[in-house]
């Protein structure tokens, strides 16, 4: 099982995140996207990283915006896949033209 990782860490790692803030165990991002199916492919692309790093988000779908949240349920808190994902998810988002 993965470490958390301690506030100064989660801090150092948000640094090169600057979509997502932390809310207690979790770290949060919303995302835009620039249409209702843009924002589901957005989504599925985002299972499919999730199944293949075994780690997944909670994801919120309102129109055509999503938030995702991540804390690792198995650790308690946040670790670096937490971070790892996050980046993957920016990634994706960007490829969809989402805010
Ligand atoms: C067995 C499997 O590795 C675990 O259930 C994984 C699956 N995905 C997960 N996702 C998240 N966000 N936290 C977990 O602790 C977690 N555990």
């Amino acid at each position: 099982m993965a470490d958390t990782l301690d506030d100064a860490a989660v801090a150092d790692r948000l640094r090169d995140l600057p979509a997502w803030s932390r809310h207690g165990d979790e770290i949060r991002r919303e995302v835009k996207a620039p249409s209702f199916p843009e924002g589901i492919a957005v989504v599925d692309e985002v299972a499919r990283a999730a199944e293949d790093a075994d780690h997944h988000p909670d994801i919120d779908i309102r129109w055509r915006t999503l938030t995702f949240a991540l804390s690792t349920h198995s650790a308690g808190g946040l670790t670096g896949k937490d971070f790892d994902l996050a980046a993957v998810i920016d990634r994706i988002a960007a490829r969809h033209g989402a805010e």
